[in-house]
């Protein structure tokens, strides 16, 4: 019985380690033109078909007797972060942060400011820290990312020499009340709506605390949304609805989704997708994505496989927090499990706060490094029959929840 049960384990995981193997080798065939793989990849039906079914065969009857999943994680982290506290600490830790900032500039002797810029989306951290509840779609006039008070103004700018910074930035509130309407406030009230990218069987479905919309470019359930992140239009704007009217638009979205709304979700999942994706590129692009799906105060949790001691891939670990907080993030938990990294970040900024050049080349993985030669002469039939040994290796790391069933 165990056998029959590591033999369909072996199979199932074989379908799927598969499907990546072949992505990555027609990237490499074609000369790293992942568009045309990718359209290609995503015509393929049957094949499409037969991964989504192994992947939600190995992830219902064999991953999920483990004592706790990357769902439970993903769960738990959530939450925490929005009924713990952990959104509300966020915000406080802004707020002095920001407080700590200014006070530096002040402090600086060879700095006389004329202009003093000032960040909104961190005031509107801070305010919605301070403010009470705060309708989320309160307002959706002008842009806010940064504007900058002129010495014109110089009661607002530095006050009177005796009122406290506390005072003067209470003032600037006053003054210029950061729009709220794309960031989530709190204390956090309704559902967490939640985007499941990948999603495959729509496992956040069962869990009551979510609104859990689940999108696949192959869904292996009805209840699951045909989308491909890659590629569906994003809004112009966030949703302006009022909050009942916002839970109808998500219950009812269509079965095959041609637009996805800008600045809506609280959280967003990526859960075993990066390294589905042949091209650091394409990952890089999927990050861009969620920060422009998510509300400022959203979180984006990236469940990545790795079966190594932490220290192992510790350095493209380190890569993926660059480039991702590049973007307009900052990691807000990070934990290795024995197979998997778990990571939550939390969208901090409007726009990016930097252009960092190169930044797809930061989201690399282990097998993008392989050379095409070793691949070919390392034909060992190892674990997995006919893929290479390093294919082998990665899958076994990748899907390997139960590693007693696949060691
Ligand atoms: C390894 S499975 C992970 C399934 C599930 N998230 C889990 O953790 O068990 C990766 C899933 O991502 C889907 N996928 C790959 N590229 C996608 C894209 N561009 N947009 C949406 N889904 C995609 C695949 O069809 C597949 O179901």
């Amino acid at each position: 019985m165990e056998d029959e049960g590591k033999q369909a384990h072996l199979k199932l995981s074989g379908v799927v380690k598969g499907v990546h193997a072949k992505l990555r080798q027609n990237l490499r065939q074609s000369a790293g033109d992942y568009e045309s793989v990718w359209q290609a990849h995503c015509q393929d039906k049957a094949l499409l078909g037969e991964y989504a079914d192994a992947m939600r065969s190995l992830a219902t009857e064999f991953w999920s007797k483990r004592p706790e999943t990357r769902i439970d994680w993903c769960r738990s982290t959530c939450v925490e972060y929005f009924h713990g506290g952990g959104l509300q600490k966020a915000l406080a830790k802004d707020a002095r942060r920001n407080l700590f900032r200014h006070q530096q500039e002040e402090n600086s002797e060879d700095s006389e400011p004329k202009d003093m810029t000032l960040d909104f989306s961190e005031m509107a951290a801070a305010s919605a820290a301070a403010s009470s509840p705060t309708a989320e779609l309160s307002d959706s006039s002008g842009s806010y990312s940064q504007t900058t008070l002129s010495s014109s103004e110089p009661d607002l700018m530095f006050g009177s020499p005796e009122a406290s910074l506390e005072d003067r930035r209470r003032k600037i509130y006053e003054r210029y009340p950061a729009p709220l309407y794309s960031s989530i406030s709190v204390p956090f009230e309704g559902p967490i709506r939640l985007l499941d990218v990948g999603s495959c069987y729509n496992p956040f479905q069962q869990h009551s605390e979510f609104l859990a919309i689940g999108i696949d470019i192959s869904p292996a359930v009805e209840s699951v949304h045909q989308c491909d992140i890659l590629s569906v239009e994003l809004t112009q704007q966030p949703l302006q609805l009022a909050k009942d009217s916002l839970l109808t638009y998500f219950k009812t979205l269509p079965r095959v989704i041609p637009q996805l709304p800008r600045c809506s979700f609280h959280v967003v999942v990526y859960s075993l997708l990066l390294e589905y994706f042949p091209a650091r590129y394409q990952r890089w692009l999927c990050c861009q994505r969620a920060h422009q799906l998510l509300m400022r105060n959203g979180l984006l949790l990236i469940i990545t496989p790795d079966s190594h001691a932490v220290h192992k891939n510790a350095a493209q670990m380190r890569a993926w927090k660059t480039a991702i907080e590049s973007l307009g993030f900052r990691r807000w938990r990070y934990v290795k499990q024995e197979h998997l990294h778990c990571m939550a970040f939390r969208k901090t900024e409007d726009e990016a706060p930097l252009t960092l050049i190169g930044g797809a080349d930061l989201m690399s993985i282990p097998q993008d490094s392989q050379q095409e030669e070793e691949e070919e002469q390392d034909h060992t039939q190892y674990l997995f029959g006919s893929l290479p040994r390093n294919d082998c290796d990665f899958f076994r790391d990748a899907f390997s929840e139960l590693p007693d069933l696949v060691d």
